[in-house]
């Protein structure tokens, strides 16, 4: 077997491989980076990005149809071809790597392909190859797609987000399994562009992680885009009789459609990684780690594995604090207390922090304000629906969670993650002045509206 000696190897090249390895490197320690399928991970090429292309096309088709409401009249045909073509031209580089590649290459990244294998402390396996990164490992493998144990389902050609995106024609009728963050923006996107969509959600709401006031908000908006909700759903089987599927559920007809996508959550493989060589639990979701991102002695891992919140900032942020450990800078540890999420539906649900509920349960005393935008002036001129809710902690007077939902919520979210983020006190925020008519100015209204 060939021998490679370097200071640190990155398993798995993600948003938060790529940097930690592009950083090390540059810091002048050898470093390998091993990916088994495409340089950059998930977000660029099966996730993030190609996804929010998507949903930048389905957004113009909905704002096209509001012409007749706002300005005129408008014709809109959509046109699926454009968006497969700019996710596979523009996008993803019909799938190609190369130039991530050659970006850590440039950094003075050795790039290897292949499955790595951890086979002792600072030993791996790719291939024919062993590795011995002196300094340690890094572990970035992100997770795969969880496909649901009902019977029948993994034998169909369903849909992941994999596939999703790579679609090259909207299927006439879609069944969307999961109402969390992938199954919500594939669901509007299809019907966005004509395909007749049901969305089955396992749990009682749309976005259960969210405000009950999100869910709530986009499922009304859900509702009158034509998209069927059904919460509390159990799929008892699914099969494909080679040109349709059939999803049975417990106690409502059979629906069927053209196509199924599975969007109900996902899956780590510790065992496949071999992380029992520094004696952690393979059998556990994720790997637990400390505020520098060290799982064990020699080994940090950053991004989704870490269950602190499967976001890229996450994984960059994480990245980061993982590369100065290693090169003993001395540095903060993670902070968690104000990670910024956005579900890029429309309307868009951003939110920080604490949730309502996650805020009383953790014992503090909450005083909660809530405004729709429909009673601000921007959400009166864009008669658009929207909310902004605020959880205060009575006792310090900071907030400790927010929500931002309604056109471009995620940016609106930017204020209240900083208050969130450096404890602004709520008396101060109530002195600031909010520009007139913006959306952001509902946060006043908000905070005007904080009680026990
Ligand atoms: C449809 C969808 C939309 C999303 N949209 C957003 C969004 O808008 N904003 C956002 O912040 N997040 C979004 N996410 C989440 C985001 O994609 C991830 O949090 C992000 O990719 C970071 O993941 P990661 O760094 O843990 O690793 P990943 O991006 O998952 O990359 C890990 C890499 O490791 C490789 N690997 C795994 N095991 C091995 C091994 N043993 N050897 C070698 N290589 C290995 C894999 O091939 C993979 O390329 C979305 C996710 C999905 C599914
Ligand atoms: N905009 C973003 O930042 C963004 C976008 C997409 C995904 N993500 C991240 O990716 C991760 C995965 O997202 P996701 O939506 O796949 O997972 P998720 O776990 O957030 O949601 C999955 C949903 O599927 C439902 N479900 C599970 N099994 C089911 C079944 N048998 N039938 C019906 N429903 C079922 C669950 O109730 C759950 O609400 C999330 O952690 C999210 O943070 C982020």
């Amino acid at each position: 077997m060939a021998e490679l000696a370097v200071d640190v190897a990155v398993v798995g090249l993600g948003p938060g491989g790529e940097a930690v390895a592009s950083r090390l490197a540059t810091a002048g320690l050898s470093v390998v980076g091993i990916e088994s399928r495409l340089v950059g991970g998930e977000c660029p090429y099966y996730a993030c990005v190609p996804t929010k292309a998507m949903i930048r096309a389905a957004d113009v088709l909905a704002e096209a149809r509001r012409v007749p409401e706002f300005a005129g009249t408008a014709q809109v045909v959509p046109d699926w071809g454009k968006v497969a073509a700019r996710v596979r031209d523009e996008i993803t580089t019909d799938w190609n790597d190369q130039a991530a590649v050659d970006r850590l290459v440039g950094a003075g990244v050795q790039v290897l392909r292949g499955r790595a294998r951890i086979t002792g402390p600072g030993v791996l396996v790719v291939g024919d190859q062993v590795i011995r990164a002196s300094r340690g490992i890094v572990l970035n493998p992100g997770t795969d797609p969880a496909v649901p144990p009902v019977p029948g389902l993994a034998d169909t050609p369903l849909w992941t987000n994999r596939d999703a995106v790579s679609a090259t024609a909207v299927p006439e009728s879609l069944v969307v399994i999961g109402g969390g963050p992938v199954g919500c923006e594939f669901a509007q996107v299809f019907a966005r562009f004509g395909a007749e969509v049901t969305l089955l959600q396992s749990n009682d709401r749309l976005l259960p992680l969210d405000e009950p006031e999100a869910s709530a908000l986009l499922a009304e908006r859900f509702a009158a885009e034509g998209i069927q909700v059904r919460t509390g759903a159990k799929i008892t089987s699914v099969r494909h009789d080679g040109q349709r599927f059939t999803v049975e559920l417990d106690g409502a007809d059979p629906i069927s459609a053209a196509q199924v996508l599975v969007a109900a959550g996902r899956k780590s493989d510790l065992a496949d990684l071999g992380v029992g060589s520094y004696g952690l639990d393979e059998s556990a979701r994720g790997v637990a780690v400390d505020e520098h991102m060290r799982a064990a002695d020699g080994l940090w891992a950053i991004g989704d594995i870490t269950g602190k919140g499967a976001f890229t900032h996450m994984s960059m942020y994480q990245a980061a604090i993982a590369a100065a450990d290693i090169l003993g800078e001395e540095a903060p540890g993670a902070e968690y207390h104000a990670v910024p999420r956005v579900t890029f539906t429309d309307p868009e649900i951003g939110s920080v922090g604490l949730t309502e509920a996650g805020a009383r349960a953790a014992g503090i005393n909450v005083r909660v304000g809530i405004t729709q935008l429909s009673s601000s002036t921007r959400g009166f001129l864009h008669k658009a629906e929207g909310l902004i809710k605020l959880i205060e902690d009575a006792d310090t007077g900071v907030l400790v969670g927010a929500t931002s939902a309604g056109p471009t919520g995620g940016e609106v979210l930017g204020a209240l993650v900083l208050a969130v983020h450096a404890r602004v006190p709520v008396d101060q925020l109530r002195r600031m002045i909010y520009a007139y008519p913006t959306f952001h100015r509902a946060i006043e209204s908000a905070l005007a509206d904080l009680r026990a």
